[in-house]
Parts: structure tokens; sequence; C-alpha cells
């Protein structure tokens, strides 16, 4: 599978993300008051674990679970959550961290949620953006990588549950699909 950013361009490119975020939280957050990541199960996993040690300032970390694509590669559209955040956010900065936005309804649905609890401020962080499949406008504060509309894998994401351990991202062949 060829390999689209490899484990250098994406280390590098979320060192840059996580200078850019220190620096824009630098006067929001101490350990008193620390900033909150939030991912999203299971695809960001992996991008927070690095996104989280490259931030310079002090944060949380926190998780929450939805279920839309399931082992389909096109969303069914139905978002639904499986797994709340386990610490209240009200009143604190929160970053959703994504591995991809690609049509927006799990950030979108997300993002409601999220506001509901009253956070003093809410911004995501995705790793790759795929603008073109957008069907709910939604934007993101920090973007790794854009891409066109190709489906990729590893570095959290899937095909089917398998390749999210790949350390780089790679596009997964049309033709392989099924299989
Ligand atoms: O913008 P969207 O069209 O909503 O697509 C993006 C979402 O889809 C994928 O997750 P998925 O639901 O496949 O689960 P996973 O994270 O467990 O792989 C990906 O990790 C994002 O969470
Ligand atoms: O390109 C993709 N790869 C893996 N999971 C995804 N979820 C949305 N788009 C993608
Ligand atoms: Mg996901």
């Amino acid at each position: 599978m060829e390999v689209l950013f490899s484990q250098e361009a994406i280390a590098a490119r979320v060192k840059a993300l996580g200078d850019q975020i220190s620096a824009d939280y630098a006067a929001e957050s101490d350990s008193q008051h620390p900033i909150v990541l939030i991912g999203v199960l299971k695809g960001a996993a992996i991008f927070l674990a690095d996104l989280a040690r490259s931030i310079q300032i002090s944060n949380t970390f926190d998780f929450v679970a939805v279920s839309s694509y399931g082992r389909a590669r096109v969303s069914s559209g139905a978002v639904k959550l499986i797994k709340d955040i386990d610490n209240p956010i009200e009143g604190k900065h929160v970053i959703l961290v994504e591995d991809i936005l690609d049509t927006g309804l799990t950030l979108s649905y997300l993002r409601g949620l999220m506001l509901q609890h009253k956070p003093a401020s809410l911004k995501i962080a995705t790793c790759l953006d795929k603008p073109e499949r957008r069907l709910v406008p939604i934007e993101a504060d920090y973007v790794g990588f854009s891409i066109p509309n190709q489906f990729v894998i590893g570095y959290g994401m899937d095909y089917a549950e398998i390749y999210r351990n790949i350390p780089d991202i790679r596009l997964y062949p049309e033709e392989a699909v099924g299989h």
C-alpha cells in the first residue's frame, strides 16, 4: 500500500501542532487548569497519544466512543454515543481530537454534545481532513494534513478494524475493498 505520510512526516506535523496548541493556550492553562483533550475512540487513540506528548502545557485526556461506520467504508450517517467522558468539562478549555474529519457527521454530533457540558472553549484537532467529503458544515481548528477523497489506513485508522497499528498513513487500494 502506497505511503501517503511517513512516520517522520507525521511526527514533524504532530510536533508543529503541539507547539501551536501550546502557544495558543499558554495564557489559559496551568497545572490547576489543564486543557482537556477528548479523543474519539478508536481511531484517534494513536494521534491523541502523540499529540498529548507534543503539547508542552498542562493537559489531561479523556475518551468518547461513538459508532457510525461499523465495518462499512461509507458512513451510515447515524452516530450513536457508546461511551461518554469520565470527568466533567464545565469551564474547561477542551479540544476534541480525531484521526480524520470526513463527512463531519461524527464531529458535528460530538461538538453539539460537548457544548451541552458548557466548556470554557471547544476546538477541534484532526490528524487528517477530507474536505471534499463533507456532508455537514464543520471545520477543524488544527489540521495535520488535508487529503483528497481517498480511503486511508494506518496511524489509528482502520479498514474493517485492521491496519490501525501501521505507523505511517497509507492509501487503501480501491481494488482491495471487500477483501
Ligand atoms: O467525518 P465522519 O464521516 O463522521 O468520519 C470520521 C470518523 O469515522 C471514523 O471512525 P469510525 O466511526 O469508523 O470508528 P473508529 O474510530 O473506531 O475507526 C474516524 O475515526 C472518525 O471518527
Ligand atoms: O479514509 C478513512 N480511513 C479510515 N477510516 C475512515 N473514516 C472516515 N474516513 C476514513
Ligand atoms: Mg473514529
